[in-house]
């Protein structure tokens, strides 16, 4: 593509050199340029991107985007902009062409349950024979190719990118995982969704955000970008909020204990599944659901009136839900054979380690033992809270280590234990998190329930940089096999 087509009416701030080069993809990331891409200078976190610009010529770059002035360089074009991580948005969708407009394009964002939504709605397309692309947490999933992401919600160019794909395997609709951090980060600052759904909204990353404001702001980006409908959890405090902006598209809502739209009423909670009332508007249908908690109830909820918008049949929404499987780290059942009752869980915040533990309260019949850690370098205020939670609903609570990432573990565990200390709750540290599953598994017994939480899906333990491998399936099974 040539590169004026790439800036088509970006505000441009100063071009040196020629804008009739054909340009073959463009990157952020000097390590990743190939020849003749167009290489995008950003200031991140951590580094300048100018400080790569060298790198990307020698790498074969044939233009560069940058926000500072810099001297000509021989044949390199340089396109100057106000802001450059705003430029890559709007210049990666222009070079891949918007893919998202020729697919229904479905952002979810709240701080739970947005990886279990987007699964059960797929699941719930797939069984409506529509094709199907998937982004988020998990990673992404394109027809039956998998593609690990490093964020929730990847960057602007790596979103089109995927949704190029989509559109070449011809998907029907895409669900995409939309964290606050990509709504602040620009991430999705030149894409307008066609639906967009608000699960809830708690105390979470507030190490970037500051305070919940400024984090409730961010998410309702979303509801501003969307064309047909608004689905909000009218249940949540912030989705009742929403609900009562100013709107050019209808809102849709659901709930439990308010009136909604689409309802649940009837409910009967069971360890693996939930039953319940359904009600659309004024119409009733019977609903059994194969995933376990009010929680699920509720993801289950907002899949259900996405599906209903787009005309679904409720035969298929009903045979979907009742056959549904569990999503992979999320009140996982770990078989084994002790037949020890072991659930693998992703809750890393107060309000989903709240959600979980009252699930399992409801059904364990002997001792409740949690095994937890909190992420380093990450919200610190959601600490204590998450040991006050865990030390209230728990019999045996083991605080260890997530991911400390550059923190040291040991600081993080204090942080927890300050608020459980609150409580004076029977809790232990264990800083090694296979120690920690050991020890939980040593003293479990047969009506005893373990929840090991906070890394789902995760296979790795991020310490200092680095990402080692840490499968708790095979930790667990190691453990039984060495009783
Ligand atoms: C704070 C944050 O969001 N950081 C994101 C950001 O990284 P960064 O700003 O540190 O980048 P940087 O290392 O400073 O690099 C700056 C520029 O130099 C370039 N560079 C760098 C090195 C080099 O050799 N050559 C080069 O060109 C980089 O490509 C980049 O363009 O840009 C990266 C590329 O897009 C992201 O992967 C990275 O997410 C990091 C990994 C992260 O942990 N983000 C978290 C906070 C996050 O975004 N979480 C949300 C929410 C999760 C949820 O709760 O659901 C998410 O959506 O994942
Ligand atoms: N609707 C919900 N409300 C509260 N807690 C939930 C809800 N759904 C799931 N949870 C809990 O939160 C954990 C994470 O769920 P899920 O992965 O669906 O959320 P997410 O919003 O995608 O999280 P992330 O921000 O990390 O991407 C689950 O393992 C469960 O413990
Ligand atoms: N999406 C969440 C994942 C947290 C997972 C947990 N294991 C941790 O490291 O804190 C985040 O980026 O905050
Ligand atoms: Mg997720």
């Amino acid at each position: 593509m040539k590169l004026k087509d790439i800036l088509g009416v970006y505000p441009i701030l100063e071009i040196i050199g020629c804008l009739e080069k054909d340009i073959t993809g463009i990157e952020h990331n000097s390590k990743k340029i190939k020849k003749d891409n167009l290489f995008i200078a950003q200031k991140g976190f951590n580094h300048d991107g100018h400080k790569f610009i060298d790198d990307a010529i020698k790498m074969g770059a044939s233009a560069i985007v940058v926000e500072d002035n810099i001297e000509p360089i021989e044949g390199i074009t340089i396109v100057r902009v106000a802001n450059a991580l705003d430029s890559l948005a709007y210049f990666s969708g222009k070079f891949y062409n918007l893919p998202w407009k020729e697919m229904e394009f479905i952002g979810i964002t709240g701080t739970n349950g947005k990886t279990s939504t987007s699964y059960i709605l797929r699941d719930i397309f797939i069984n409506n024979k529509n094709k199907v692309g998937l982004m988020g947490t998990i990673g992404a999933i394109i027809g039956d190719t998998h593609i690990p992401l490093l964020n929730t919600t990847p960057d602007s160019l790596e979103i089109e990118r995927n949704l190029e794909k989509m559109r070449e395997g011809k998907v029907d609709y895409s669900i995409m995982e939309v964290s606050s951090h990509a709504l602040d980060l620009k991430r999705v600052r030149y894409m307008d969704f066609n639906i967009g759904i608000f699960t809830n909204l708690s105390s979470e990353h507030l190490d970037y955000h500051k305070t919940m404001k400024n984090y409730f702001k961010s998410k309702l980006k979303l509801f501003s970008k969307t064309n047909k409908f608004n689905i909000i959890n009218i249940d949540d405090p912030y989705g009742e909020m929403i609900t009562h902006k100013k709107s050019n598209i209808p809102f849709i809502t659901y709930g439990i204990e308010r009136p909604a739209h689409i309802r649940a009423s009837n409910i009967e909670y069971f360890l693996h599944k939930t039953t319940f009332t359904l009600n659309i508007f004024e119409k009733k249908e019977d609903v059994e659901l194969n995933l376990p908690g009010k929680f699920n109830l509720y993801n289950a909820l907002a899949a259900i009136s996405c599906s209903i918008i787009y005309g679904v049949d409720l035969g298929v929404i009903k045979s979907s839900l009742k056959n549904i499987k569990p999503i992979k780290g999320r009140f996982e059942f770990i078989k084994n054979s002790e037949n020890l009752n072991i659930i693998i869980d992703f809750a890393h915040t107060p309000n989903g380690l709240e959600e979980v533990l009252k699930t399992l309260r409801s059904f364990t019949t002997g001792k409740l033992i949690v095994v937890f850690g909190a992420g380093g370098n990450r919200d610190k205020e959601k600490r204590p809270l998450m040991g006050e939670i865990v030390g209230k609903f728990s019999d045996l609570a083991i605080i260890t280590t997530d991911n400390p990432r550059f923190e040291d573990p040991l600081h993080i565990i204090d942080d927890i234990a300050k608020g459980m200390k609150k409580g004076k709750f029977n809790y232990l540290e264990i800083p090694d998190r296979i120690d920690a599953i050991e020890y939980a598994i040593k003293v479990c017994e047969k009506e005893d329930v373990i929840l090991i939480a906070g890394k789902g899906h995760e296979e790795f333990i991020e310490i200092n940089g680095e990402k080692l491998p840490f499968n708790e399936r095979k930790i667990i099974s190691d453990i039984i096999k060495e009783l």
